[in-house]
């Protein structure tokens, strides 16, 4: 059975071949395409570094149908980050490409090293302001509230 994704895209590093921020996150989109059908992309944003990050990032976000599960799903994603000249390096730091399962239509998911719904996507205006261009009435499950209505509050 498949399942809806909404994923959220974030970088503030040049990529050697794809080049700035924006360029990186169009070829991503392209690239997800891999793990299941995209069905709708927000426009990317610029939107200035929250934390010690140092550089402007560009956001955007997806939905994607995939017949993976979560997990299966986490680790296309974490490979594709991988691909994409990602390091492991300092939390909340600089990054080429961030791939985050914002949610699912599967409601909730727990696990040491997955959480659906997101733990902070409620709070960050850079995840809301696209998800909310393209999922604004997908519900939070813990909440209820609406993308739209959340976004409406921060
Ligand atoms: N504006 C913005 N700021 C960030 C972002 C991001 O995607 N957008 N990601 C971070 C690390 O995950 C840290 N800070």
């Amino acid at each position: 059975m498949s399942s809806s994704y909404l994923i959220a895209l974030g970088s503030n590093r040049r990529h050697h071949l794809y080049g700035r921020p924006r360029d990186v996150l169009r070829a991503a989109m392209e690239e997800l395409s891999a793990l299941g059908t995209v069905t709708r992309r927000a426009p990317v944003i610029d939107s200035a570094p929250m934390g010690p990050a140092q550089r402007q990032f560009a956001n955007g976000a997806i939905v994607l149908d995939s017949e993976y599960d979560p997990p299966a799903l986490l680790a296309g994603l974490k490979r594709m980050e991988r691909q994409f000249g990602r390091r492991k390096g300092r939390r909340w730091g600089d990054r080429v490409l961030d791939l985050d399962i914002v949610l699912w239509s599967g409601g909730e998911w727990q696990a040491d090293d997955l959480l659906i719904p997101h733990v902070d996507f409620r709070v960050r205006d850079f995840v809301l302001s696209p998800a909310g261009a393209i999922a604004g009435d997908w519900r939070d499950p813990l909440s209820g509230l609406s993308i739209r209505q959340i976004a409406a509050r921060v």
